[in-house]
């Protein structure tokens, strides 16, 4: 494969790096499904596994490459004869066959995972990439743990690679060790003293064991390489690869910086985001870039205040271009008016500046209660407020205590026709203490007919919604209170239905009046 000196190479392993990450372990289908999205994105190169792991393995490769349309297919080989011919049997079946094999380069991994010597290696690198390259036509060679690799050696053991057939070399920073800076000056060397440099294309492999494997991975291109390796959601050995949604992203979004370009759909960045997830049972991360729950959601006023003038105050990128559906702009104690003025207009709600300003202050003192302030929830306190609008009587404060060490009791202050009255009374549970104590301020004959709690959303800091039913001779008024607390949702929704019932006498009056 060549590649223009503008077009990066975007080789995707994570059904194999991705994969090794405890687990990940992804089912034969699941591993079909998630190869056909990379292949349908444009992904240039699918590495699907390592073919002499396990027969599971060797057979998802082979039917990977029988599948895949456009993209190469890649196994992984460590240097041994036995795994280069596995990895060939597996991958022949690809139109565009790779074979991917590794060695260790750096003194610590010759020492003891290797325990061979440098020579050694060396031999080994030549005799296995020529082997590799009499079975297929495109071979890949890494030196793993390249960036702890003195750069003398590794410039021998890459013209070993390449003298042998390697038509990629990969220079890993096989456990997230280098700065953007040491990795790209890496890579600048090697190319600068290889003999044959310039006929490969070079690949940058990183593992964000510090954080840096997208940064490193594009200083790696500034350092002359064409070929980026990252798996989706980041996942992979220990703390992860390079997230191939950051890099792409990254590369079309600071085009103006770095003049590259990918062949991925980035549209499909985020149902492959999901699909890898959802087989791997990984969750994604809320604040993950990209793909995340909170890439395209706002929840403080200023930010959300300048979404709603122009989105590009605050995202640099649009949800669509990452294929996700939309900015969301979420309700919590951190948004401002601009944004729940908007919120109410998009669940429907017109009110006036001063019903505005009351409902705000409703919405405010709720959100510092609750986590999540659902559509459902500012609903609920709107209608409400609706509701009670002229409303005689008013739930001021209420205060419980209840427990196991009865009896329960209630201390309540309402406000009537602007006197404001407290009582307290105990009774058979708090709520029955609260009605009790409503009961003693507004003495009335109507009998409970129906006390009802739901749950508005989820959660235990959901809002309780409250229905009293009250009857008195042929009238039936039901009344309704929201809140985080139950008890004051039913004392709210005790006083709306004796609101309502105060309501429907003065009319009964009227009308009789009228009548006589
Ligand atoms: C940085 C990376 O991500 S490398 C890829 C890592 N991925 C995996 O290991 C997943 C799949 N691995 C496996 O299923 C198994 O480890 C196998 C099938 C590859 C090997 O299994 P085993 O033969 O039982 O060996 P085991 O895993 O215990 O040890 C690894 C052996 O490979 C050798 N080895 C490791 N890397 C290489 C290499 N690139 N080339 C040659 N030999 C290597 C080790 O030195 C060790 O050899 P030793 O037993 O002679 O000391
Ligand atoms: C096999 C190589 C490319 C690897 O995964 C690494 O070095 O991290």
């Amino acid at each position: 494969m060549t590649a223009s000196t503008d077009r990066i190479v975007i080789f995707d392993t994570t059904l194999r790096d991705g994969e090794q990450c405890p687990g990940a372990t992804m089912t034969f289908e699941e591993k079909l499904d998630v190869a056909h999205l990379l292949d349908r994105m444009g992904v240039d190169v699918i590495e699907a596994g390592f073919p002499i792991a396990s027969n599971g393995d060797f057979e998802a490769v082979a039917e990977i490459a029988r599948r895949t349309e456009t993209a190469i297919v890649a196994g992984l080989a460590r240097a041994i004869p036995a795994d280069i011919a596995r990895c060939g049997e597996a991958v022949r079946f690809a139109r565009r066959p790779r074979i991917h094999t590794f060695v260790s380069t750096s003194p610590i991994h010759l020492a003891h995972q290797m325990r061979k010597t440098e020579e050694q290696v060396l031999e080994i690198i030549s005799g296995t990439v020529a082997q590799a390259r009499n079975l297929v036509d495109d071979v890949e060679w890494s030196g793993m743990d390249a960036t702890r690799t003195p750069i003398d050696y590794l410039c021998r053991a890459v013209e070993a690679a390449i003298r042998a057939g390697a038509t990629t070399i990969n220079l890993p920073d096989t456990v997230g060790y280098a700065t953007p800076d040491e990795y790209r000056n890496m890579f600048v060397q090697v190319r600068e003293r290889v003999p044959g440099a310039d006929k490969v294309i070079f690949s940058t492999h990183c593992h964000d064991d510090l954080g840096l494997a997208a940064a490193n991975s594009l200083a790696g291109v500034a350092g002359g390489a064409r070929q980026i390796e990252c798996t989706i959601n980041g996942i992979g050995e220990r703390a992860g690869n390079a997230a191939l949604e950051e890099i792409v992203m990254a590369l079309k979004v600071r085009r103006d910086a770095m003049p590259y370009e990918t062949g991925v759909d980035s549209t499909l960045l985020t149902r492959a985001s999901r699909l890898v997830s959802a087989a791997t049972s990984f969750p994604v991360q809320y604040n993950k870039a990209i793909v995340g729950k909170n890439a395209f959601a706002h929840e403080s006023g200023i930010h959300q205040d300048g979404m709603l003038k122009h989105s590009e105050t605050y995202e640099i990128m649009t949800p669509a271009s990452v294929g996700m559906s939309k900015t969301s702009l979420v309700m919590g104690k951190h948004s401002g008016r601009a944004a729940f003025k908007d919120k109410l207009k998009a669940l429907g709600y017109e009110l006036g500046e001063n019903a505005l300003q009351d409902a705000f202050a409703r919405f405010k003192d709720l959100a510092d209660r609750k986590k999540h302030v659902y559509d459902e929830d500012i609903e609920a306190l709107v209608d409400n407020q609706i509701a009670s609008g002229n409303d005689r009587i008013k739930v001021l404060s209420l205060t419980v205590i209840a427990g196991t060490m009865g009896p329960q009791s209630a201390t309540l202050t309402l406000d009537i026709d602007g006197v404001h009255t407290t009582v307290q009374a105990v009774g058979n549970g708090p709520v029955d203490a609260i009605f009790n104590a409503i009961q003693r301020v507004v003495p009335h004959e109507a009998q409970l007919a129906l006390y009802q709690v739901h749950a508005v959303t989820e959660g235990t800091d959901a809002q309780a919604e409250v229905s009293v039913r009250l009857e008195e001779g042929d009238k039936m008024v039901t009344g309704r209170g929201a809140d985080p607390d139950t008890l004051v949702a039913s004392a709210r929704a005790y006083v709306a239905a004796l609101n309502k019932l105060a309501t429907k006498r003065v009319s009964l009056n009227a009308q009789a009046a009228i009548r006589a």
